[in-house]
């Protein structure tokens, strides 16, 4: 459900813009020229179901900041929106617990605006670790981070931040200081590359200004950032933000390289890695099917190429169901594969007839007309450490198939047609 933003700005032309950025980062919103409409408009609302306020600094009837205090008061993450970028006002708006602010100034600043409401977002589901003996300095971090809707972990010490990390995996970035009472953070930077590579997990380090050389030392040890303790909020959120992108961003090119882009399915890289990965030995009793569908050449001829698609898209959604507990990936044109470990041929050799049933027997729908598909496959149980061994049986075994007829399954040592 998307939530709303409280956009209080009382020139028609910024109002709009705003809404607009508000409407393309999914959320709605919630219009208002004044702090008095602003009030009567979330009188009405539930105040869970405002992700956050946009707030101009001055308005006619708030010209100190008063709609900030609304927003605060009313503990809705505020951010500021202000004409200047005047050191005065600057003080004036950080001295409230605001999330940031932005001045209105040009179209860079408005795209840092929709970077925002995304992270504020995003960052629900975000974990960030604060490592520091200093309470102080962490209770600042701490209270930015939280402004940001960060999910936060306050750790004292680096064995607690350890553990914190081996029990969440939403974690993205750890900030340490380099003082902790059980390591330095330097040291506690190499242990954690060792189970968490640069682009997994992005660590910040916080350098201390009578340290120059700090800084060189903590990158040195495996840090992808750090930070001197004299920071300023805005650098503070600037490079939390883009070390977190980063970690992001290294995630969407993994996946995308690892997904079929058509069926959403694993692809035929992400399968030989994660069955020799996952399975660092192959059980002695496992399976693996080559499932080849019938004939697709004559519904791409017959309905178009955007109906086979559509095919393959609902023959990719039928296979999920079925192997929901398995690895099931796309290799390529019409042919999938599906590993099942730890069970013997006879159980697999089941699963695999019942879903070439089910396939036989569910119609796909392509606009008005319904059309039904059937599908070849090799299963094979050779006890092997060579996923390539297997795939390549599983491969004649499809071939089999095929010649035999179409539309059944062979297996491995019985070889046997169902
Ligand atoms: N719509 C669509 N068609 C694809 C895609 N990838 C491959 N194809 C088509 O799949 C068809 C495969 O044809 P063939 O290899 O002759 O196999 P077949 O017609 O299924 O015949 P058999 O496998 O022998 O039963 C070709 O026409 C390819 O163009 C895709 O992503 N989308």
């Amino acid at each position: 459900m998307p939530q709303n933003v409280l956009v209080i700005e009382n020139s028609d032309k910024n109002l709009d813009v705003v809404s607009k950025l508000v409407r393309k980062a999914g959320l709605i919103p919630v219009g208002a020229h004044s702090l008095t409409e602003a009030s009567a408009r979330f009188a009405l609302m539930m105040p869970e179901s405002f992700l956050c306020a946009i707030v101009a600094h001055n308005l006619p009837d708030a010209p100190n900041g008063e709609a900030i205090d609304f927003a605060i008061d009313a503990f809705i993450p505020a951010i500021v929106t202000t004409d200047t970028l005047e050191a005065k006002t600057r003080d004036r708006v950080l001295e409230k617990d605001v999330v940031d602010y932005i001045p209105k100034e040009n179209a860079q600043n408005y795209d840092y605006l929709s970077r925002l409401l995304f992270r504020l977002e995003k960052n629900k589901s975000t974990g960030v670790v604060v490592v520091s003996t200093h309470r102080s300095s962490r209770r600042k971090m701490l209270s930015l981070l939280y402004r940001h809707n960060f999910v936060v972990y306050d750790c004292p010490t680096a064995s607690e931040a350890m553990s914190i990390l081996a029990e969440h995996a939403h974690i993205r970035l750890v900030i340490t200081d380099n003082a902790l009472p059980d390591m330095t953070g330097t040291q506690f930077i190499s242990g954690l590359r060792k189970a968490f590579s640069k682009e997994q997990l992005a660590i910040i380090g916080l350098a201390s200004d009578q340290r120059p050389l700090m800084s060189a030392h903590f990158i040195k040890s495996g840090a992808n950032d750090f930070l001197h303790l004299s920071y300023c909020h805005e650098e503070f959120l600037c490079r939390v933000m883009q070390n977190i992108e980063y970690i992001e961003s290294v995630e969407a090119i993994r996946r995308a390289a690892n997904t079929d882009y058509l069926t959403g399915l694993p692809n035929r890289r992400h399968f030989f890695y994660t069955v020799t990965v996952q399975y660092k030995k192959l059980p002695e009793q496992h399976a693996l099917a080559l499932i080849d569908l019938d004939h697709f050449k004559r519904i791409n001829d017959t309905y178009g190429h955007d109906a086979g698609d559509l095919v393959l898209k609902a023959v990719a959604n039928l296979l999920q169901v079925h192997f929901n507990d398995t690895l099931v990936a796309r290799f390529g044109g019409e042919e999938f594969c599906v590993y099942l470990p730890k069970i013997d041929i006879h159980n697999a050799q089941e699963r695999l007839n019942r879903f070439r049933l089910a396939l036989q027997k569910t119609p796909i729908q392509i606009g008005e007309e319904s059309v039904k598909v059937t599908c070849s496959i090799g299963l094979c149980n050779t006890p092997t450490q060579n996923i390539e061994t297997l795939l390549s049986s599983a491969d004649k075994l499809l071939y089999k198939a095929k010649n035999a007829g179409r539309n059944q399954v062979h297996v491995t040592s019985e070889t046997q047609e169902v």
